[in-house]
């Protein structure tokens, strides 16, 4: 079996009472996409926070690439190659969208702010976050303030920004969300190629979307997971029934 790109062994944390991962093991393999599910308040954010660094495990480790990446912060990580989506907007609104692009392949090259005024006339770096506008379909848009668009683009200047990085594995929390029944349609059509460059952790509350093109799907559960399998498997599964549906259900 070909090496997992991103390995979670054992990841705990807990909020006061809520155990919101409890020694979660699960991995991510080149090509393909791994979604996450389960009933709001399950873990599923706090699981990407703590994949991307953002939030600090109370055991447990995070491997990129072999590699044990547990003590960096998500910047750190965003470096050796782990590029996240995030649930609510981290996009600099003022900016224009092309300038956040910028930022995002800034934070790549390891400048962040300081040369960022140099960024704008750097070549490379423009052709670099033209090129992500390009993919995500927001190259017509490029010299509009980031505020003036619509929600739908918004989440899709999130993804191109995540693309500068150029990352070995995408971490995205609800990228679907708000994006209407055409853009979910265009998103998962573009993570469906997406994945071919770099695999993709993905929560989602769109079940349609997370069905249709997910290659595995772990649920999760009270911060733990109940189940991993394809998405006929999940389907099948009695206790994933009892999770979403309650024990009638099974
Ligand atoms: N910063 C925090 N402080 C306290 N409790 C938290 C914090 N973050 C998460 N929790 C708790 O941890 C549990 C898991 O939350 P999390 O946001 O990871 O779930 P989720 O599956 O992403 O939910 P949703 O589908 O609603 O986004 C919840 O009980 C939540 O209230």
């Amino acid at each position: 079996m070909t090496a997992p790109v991103v390995e979670l062994r054992g990841l705990s944390r807990r909020f006061g009472a809520v155990e919101a991962a409890r020694a979660v093991t699960l991995d991510l393999r080149p090509g393909e996409i791994h979604a996450l599910i389960g009933p709001n308040g399950a873990g599923k954010s706090t699981l990407i926070g703590l994949t991307a660094g953002s939030l600090r495990p109370d055991a447990g480790s995070v491997l990129l690439g072999g590699e044990d990446v547990t003590r960096l912060d998500a910047v750190g990580r965003a470096r050796k190659g782990l590029g996240r989506t995030f649930q609510v907007s981290s996009l600099a609104m003022e900016l224009t969208v092309l300038e956040n692009a910028l930022l995002g392949a800034v934070g790549r090259s390891g400048q962040v702010m300081r040369l960022f005024r140099s960024a704008l006339c750097d070549r490379d770096l423009a052709l670099l976050a033209r090129a992500a506008l390009e993919r995500v379909g927001l190259v017509e848009e490029a010299d509009r303030r980031t505020a003036d668009l619509s929600h739908g683009q918004r989440r899709l200047l999130e993804v191109a920004v995540a693309l500068t990085l150029e990352p070995r594995a995408f971490l995205m929390d609800e990228p679907m969300a708000g994006l209407g029944a055409e853009g979910s349609r265009r998103l998962t059509g573009f993570l469906d190629r997406l994945r071919e460059e770099a695999p993709i952790l993905l929560v989602e509350h769109d079940m349609d979307a997370v069905f249709a093109i997910a290659d595995r799907i772990s649920v999760l559960c009270y911060g733990e997971i109940i189940a991993t399998g394809t998405a006929e498997d999940i389907r099948r599964d009695p206790r994933v029934r009892i999770a979403y549906l309650g024990d009638d259900a099974a």
